[in-house]
């Protein structure tokens, strides 16, 4: 079985790993919107800080992007822990400013960078436990499950969930599939059908995440059960990483194009964007 997962459907991002030696990282890098801290060698705490709710544009999009490659030519790195600086809230996914009103190509860029980035983060050899500091909606939601560990606070006031359907929107198979591998098809029928959200823990009893901490152990946690999975052998926790996750990322890998004009076609749907239109309106009305 090939091990190379992560090359077989980036190649060239293979070939820059190839044709530019590895260099020595700085200890942390910080930009006004994310933060990497190195813990060790072994893995690093990602933080996003795109305040109010770290909504994803296509800028930002973009730079995340770059930075899931930079940890990707890291061989030393086994882990992160994605998290969010931003108070309350880990992500409200994509920037709905994007969605309405707009340009058929800005559009397109940015599913076309959404869909990066599932890659990049589903496709990961590296462990990924997301650290959920807060809300973590919509393609926020699909990004806490793509991860391979979910922890979130306990509060009853932060929820978790999907409710694209609201608004007239058929969540794009892959989201449905990263739902089906985490909860399972009845449960993910249920929630994305009913736009259910839930509170952590109605989320902890459906599997949606794994484990409840108070705020203060949110990160101290997450870095004991990363240094527990350091441990494992590597080569053995990739190999089974890409095993089970391998068909699903095909599924994306191998249908971009009709996914990018399917959402295209819907989001531009003059009835979708009127639901978009009165969407924002309430958000900003509260
Ligand atoms: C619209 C499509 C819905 C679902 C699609 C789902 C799945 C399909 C998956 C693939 C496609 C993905 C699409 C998306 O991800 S679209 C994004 C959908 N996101 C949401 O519906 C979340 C909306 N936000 C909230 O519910 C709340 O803001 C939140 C996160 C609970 C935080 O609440 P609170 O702390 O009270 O903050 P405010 O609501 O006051 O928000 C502050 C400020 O941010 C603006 N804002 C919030 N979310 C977004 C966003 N996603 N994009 C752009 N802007 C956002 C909000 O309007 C406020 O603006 P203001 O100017 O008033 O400060």
């Amino acid at each position: 079985m090939s091990i190379n997962f992560y090359s077989k459907f980036f190649p060239l991002i293979k070939k820059g790993v190839a044709s530019v030696p590895f260099q020595l990282r700085p200890l942390s890098t910080r930009t006004d919107l994310f933060n990497v801290e190195n813990k060790s060698e072994e893995y690093a705490i990602f933080r996003l800080n795109k305040p109010p709710v770290n909504s994803l544009n296509l800028e930002y999009l973009n730079l995340l992007n770059n930075q899931l490659d930079e940890f990707e030519r890291n061989p030393k790195l086994k882990g992160i822990i994605l998290t969010s600086d931003v108070k309350s809230t880990f992500s409200a996914g994509v920037d709905i400013l994007e969605m309405y009103k707009c340009e058929p190509k800005r559009l397109e860029a940015v599913w076309r960078a959404v869909q990066d980035f599932w890659i990049k983060l589903y496709g990961s050899k590296k462990i990924y436990i997301a650290a959920l500091n807060g809300h973590v909606l919509a393609l926020g939601c699909a990004i806490a499950m793509s991860c391979d560990y979910r922890i979130m606070v306990d509060n009853d006031k932060t929820k978790i969930g999907i409710t694209a359907v609201l608004l007239g929107i058929n969540a794009p198979s892959w989201v449905k599939n990263t739902m089906i591998n985490t909860i399972g098809f009845r449960e993910t029928e249920k929630s994305l059908k009913f736009a259910k959200i839930y509170n952590p823990h109605q989320a902890l009893k459906l599997g949606l995440i794994d484990e409840i901490v108070s705020s203060d152990k949110l990160l101290s946690r997450s870095e004991e059960v990363m240094k527990t999975w350091c441990k494992i052998p590597t080569l053995a926790r990739e190999m089974t990483k890409e095993s089970m996750r391998s068909e699903t990322l095909g599924k994306l890998v191998n249908n971009r194009e009709v996914d990018v004009q399917e959402f295209i076609t819907s989001t531009m749907d003059p009835h979708l964007q009127d639901n978009l239109g009165k969407y924002l309106a309430s958000l900003k009305k509260k």
